[in-house]
């Protein structure tokens, strides 16, 4: 896999480099179409996370970041960026990179002269998107070491993940799949569960990466984790994270609890993948973590009340190891990352 061209990047700036412009894989459409849209302004970069034609939190990130170079477009005034990096920070709550973002996207941007803004906000954007592909790849090659410390024969490594944090998620190469890939390009044999992950269906995205990359995988309904577990089935569980408590506690998507739990009474190792971009070292443990809740009808389920929390907290203590480009570390000693 790697950062090589790909047909239908999630993230890339319009062709001509005249910073104008950028273009997304619209997710919505996925996996029946692949279809780019070009994002022009503020408005458009802010629909795209709130609708989630673009998702994942490192791939929210990086579009919101360059949702701010959209918005100064005209006016690249204080009050203007305020009103910009208000108006992105609205649109989902509870992935950390897009706060990591815009709070880095601010800091640079006070720091240059009115008439330099523009440019700056160009060139940090376009920095924050290299430095997720790069953080990503890294994660993989740290990740692989766990494959390969499973490896027995020619029997496929299974790999069992929750939503999507492939590439899709990100800018490029994904979090939790990124081991994957690495595995897969090192001749390591692997399979990958891939949960469904209902309502939104976010596992059909995995299923079309995996597929686009070649590697083995098989769909399964959510329910369907236990029983796979509990048959031996399941090697290794890596999944993402929206946002990672100090106290290593891991917001991601809803259902991802539930997996852990079913892990730790199987003995199946459970591991979360995630750039140091997704630690909110600012928040000291997971109650404190905002959970989004999302449109009722996401459930399909006409006039039935409907509770619709998008995302889980996994307890620290059900996660054996949390992967980063910096490498792998228990969940309780995140601090050494803290610089
Ligand atoms: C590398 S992405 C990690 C997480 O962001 C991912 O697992 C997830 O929960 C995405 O949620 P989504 O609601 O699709 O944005």
């Amino acid at each position: 896999m790697g950062g090589g061209q790909k047909d239908y990047p999630t993230l890339i700036e319009d062709a001509g480099g005249r910073n104008e412009s950028v273009l997304i894989l619209d997710q919505t459409r996925l996996p029946s179409e692949a279809v780019m849209l070009r994002l022009v302004s503020l408005e458009d970069a802010a629909h795209a996370i709130r609708v989630m034609q673009v998702r994942g939190a490192p791939l929210i990130g990086a579009t919101a970041a360059y949702g701010v170079a959209l918005g100064l477009a005209d006016d690249a005034g204080d009050t203007r960026l305020n009103h910009v990096i208000d108006t992105l920070a609205a649109t989902r709550p509870t992935a950390v990179n897009l706060h990591w973002a815009l709070a880095r996207m601010r800091r640079v941007l006070q720091e240059s002269a009115l008439a330099a803004r523009r440019d700056a906000a160009w060139n940090e954007a376009r920095a924050i998107a290299t430095e997720d592909k790069a953080a990503n790849a890294a994660i993989g090659q740290h990740g692989l070491s766990l494959l390969q410390a499973r490896q027995q024969g020619s029997r496929p490594i299974n790999v069992m993940t929750h939503c999507n944090a492939g590439r899709l998620a990100t800018v490029d190469n994904g979090t939790a799949i990124s081991p994957v890939y690495a595995a897969h390009a090192a001749g390591l044999p692997v399979h990958v569960w891939v949960s469904e992950t209902r309502p939104r269906n976010q596992g059909l995205l995995t299923a079309w990466e995996l597929r686009e990359a070649g590697v083995p995988h098989t769909l399964i309904a959510d329910n369907a984790a236990g029983l796979l577990m509990m048959q031996g089935k399941v090697d290794l569980v890596i999944v993402g994270a929206d946002r990672i408590a100090a106290n290593g506690d891991t917001a991601n998507k809803v259902g991802t609890y539930l997996k852990a739990l079913a892990a730790k009474a199987h003995g199946v190792p459970f591991y979360v993948a995630a750039p140091l971009s997704t630690i909110d070292f600012a928040c000291s443990s997971g109650d404190r973590i905002p959970i989004e809740e999302r449109a009722a009808e996401e459930l399909g389920a006409g006039d039935t009340p409907v509770a619709n929390p998008a995302f889980d907290v996994t307890p620290a203590a059900l996660i054996d190891g949390i992967i980063s480009e910096r490498g792998i570390v228990r969940p309780g000693t995140l601090e050494q990352w803290n610089a």
